[in-house]
């Protein structure tokens, strides 16, 4: 497998293997990792997963489980036994939880890396408000991070506007994975904490997590490349 020159992972957010697999065969494996989450795993399963790594890239399975201690302990050992490079759960599932998952896998020896989501990128402070959390998102997040490092994962998936607060608690090698992503000028969409990709990795984010700003365009190719070489080195 070749190096993986750039922090970028694409989210594979299309409809179907067909669309998704065309966008793949376009990309050099170096140029990026692939993302593959609910809607495309839904749709095609493991199958899609396979037919990725068969071209060579290292997909991130997105599927933020969050359930029962023993339940997502075996969803995210099935993750591992996919091979995949990534695999999410909501630190909102709490202490036992994540706890059961990252056991799960050392019992494994997988080397499948274990993140929590903090708080959606697509949340502002009024969403929280709803679900009684009367706090600012970077409070949250703040909280669950430092709950993900006690628990042993390997790191977050936060905003990259989290990202100073966060480097400076948890020094590397704790990931910080980014969405929320959005080169200048780019329409927000559904986020609601969003970044561009150099001001991103600047604020010391180890992975840009980018969806519709490439699978949208016109020329999903050239912009991918376009945002790679925006990012500083
Ligand atoms: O875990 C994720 O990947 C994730 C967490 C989060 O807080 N926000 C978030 O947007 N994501 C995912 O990251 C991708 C962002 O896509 P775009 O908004 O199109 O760039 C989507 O596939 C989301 O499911």
């Amino acid at each position: 497998m070749k190096p993986i020159n750039s922090p970028v992972v694409v989210a594979l957010d299309y409809p179907d293997a067909r669309a998704a697999l065309a966008l793949a065969d376009r990309i050099d494996p170096s140029l990026c990792r692939l993302k593959v989450g609910k809607e495309l795993f839904t749709r095609e399963g493991p199958s899609v997963v396979r037919a990725l790594q068969e071209r060579g890239f290292e997909v991130f399975l997105d599927l933020k489980f969050h359930d029962i201690p023993n339940t997502v302990a075996s969803a995210v050992h099935a993750a591992a036994d996919l091979g995949v490079w990534m695999v999410n759960v909501h630190a909102s599932g709490g202490r036992r939880m994540m706890t059961a998952a990252r056991e799960r896998l050392a019992q494994g020896g997988y080397s499948t890396l274990l993140i929590a989501v903090t708080v959606l990128t697509s949340s502002e402070r009024g969403d929280l408000a709803e679900i009684g959390l009367d706090i600012e998102p970077v409070e949250q997040v703040r909280r669950l991070a430092a709950l993900t490092a006690d628990c042993g994962l390997h790191g977050v998936v936060c905003s990259a506007q989290e990202a100073v607060m966060l480097r400076q608690a948890h020094p590397k090698p704790f990931a910080l994975v980014t969405p929320g992503i959005r080169p200048a000028g780019a329409a927000g969409d559904d986020q609601r904490r969003i970044m561009t990709p150099p001001m991103a990795i600047e604020a010391g984010v180890d992975y840009l997590v980018i969806g519709r700003p490439v699978t949208q365009s016109a020329d999903p190719v050239a912009t991918l490349k376009d945002i790679i070489a925006s990012l500083p080195s």
